[in-house]
């Protein structure tokens, strides 16, 4: 295995674009997000909102219909489309013009929702993330992965990448399989963590920023729309996942002084995601 390359401010600064100070929101990139069932529609409200606090132009939130006033309420910023179901996803059918979308937060894993989540992945070639639900939809059907187009980026926590690649009995037959799962592939891989390292094939990054508060529900959810905010401001798979991940742990760096670790939660890595952008540019 290739020892792991440090994600610090230098590698950042060598990935960061500035924004344009002509730029608009039609050009600013548009998410959007897929997820949300009966009573995890705030995985959705987490991740439309970080989606819109990083930067991109405008987003898009599909979910269930349960979800619509919830979202609609919560984040006036960003558009809701719903499903035709009232508590889950069935059938993911839209007519929009999006740059990224990021799929799997809150979205349960009912027959009909790994049906859509099919039909969605053998249609889509737009640059994308997969996590939470989602992923495990495809651990459940391993065929479908062939379906992914390259440089997707799964996001799985610790459980949902051994349901991905089972079982590991050390460190390193965790990070064989994850690199071999990367190439055969060609996704992108964020192994989340403390810390969090990112597999892009033999290439491995290890991030140098979080810590223990982002233990917290919802934190994942938020680093989703991060990244496929970054993705929707054209950043390469790459570059959004390693710029995604250090500006999310930075968020808790950043406030741990205020909050501690006990009272962090995942609104307070959106509230401080221009802190840590600010804290790029000075
Ligand atoms: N407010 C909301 O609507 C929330 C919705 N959520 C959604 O709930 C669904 C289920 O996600 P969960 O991740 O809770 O369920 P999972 O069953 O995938 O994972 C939970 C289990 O994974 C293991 N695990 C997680 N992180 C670990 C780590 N760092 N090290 C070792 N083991 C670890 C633990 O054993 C834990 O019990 C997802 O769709 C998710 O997006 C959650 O994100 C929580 C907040
Ligand atoms: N002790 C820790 N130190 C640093 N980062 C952590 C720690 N615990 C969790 N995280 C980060 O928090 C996020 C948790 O994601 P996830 O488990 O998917 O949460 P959720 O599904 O509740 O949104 C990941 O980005 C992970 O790296
Ligand atoms: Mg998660």
């Amino acid at each position: 295995m290739n020892s792991p390359i440090a994600i610090d401010r230098n590698e950042i600064l060598k990935r960061y674009k500035t924004i344009d100070k002509y730029t608009h929101k039609g050009i600013q990139g548009h998410a959007l997000l897929v997820g949300g069932s009966y009573g995890k529609i705030g995985a959705m409200c987490l991740a439309s909102k970080a989606a819109l606090k990083t930067g991109c132009g405008l987003v898009t939130a599909f979910v269930p219909q349960c979800g619509y006033e919830i979202v609609q309420i919560s984040i006036p910023e960003a558009m809701v489309v719903t499903d035709d179901h009232e508590k889950y996803i069935s059938e993911i059918a839209l007519n929009l013009d999006v740059n990224a979308i990021g799929i799997g937060p809150g979205m349960g894993q009912k027959m009909a929702t790994q049906k859509a989540l099919h039909d969605f992945l053998s249609n889509t070639s737009l640059p994308l993330v997969i996590d939470a639900d989602a992923l495990n939809i495809l651990s459940h059907n391993p065929s479908w992965v062939a379906l992914v187009s390259p440089r997707t980026i799964l996001t799985p926590h610790p459980k949902e990448l051994e349901r991905l690649i089972g079982k590991w009995y050390t460190e390193e037959e965790k990070f064989g399989k994850t690199v071999v799962f990367s190439l055969v592939n060609q996704v992108v891989i964020v192994m989340k963590g403390a810390p969090t390292y990112i597999v892009d094939g033999e290439m491995i990054y290890v991030n140098t920023t979080g810590n223990a508060a982002l233990a917290t529900a919802g934190s994942g959810d938020v680093l989703t729309g991060m990244i496929t905010s970054l993705l929707a401001q054209s950043y390469r798979s790459i570059d959004a996942a390693i710029l995604g991940v250090y500006l999310h742990g930075l968020t808790a760096d950043i406030a741990l002084p205020e909050t501690g670790y006990q009272s962090f939660i995942a609104s307070d890595i959106i509230v401080n995601i221009g802190k840590a952008y600010l804290s790029l540019e000075s």
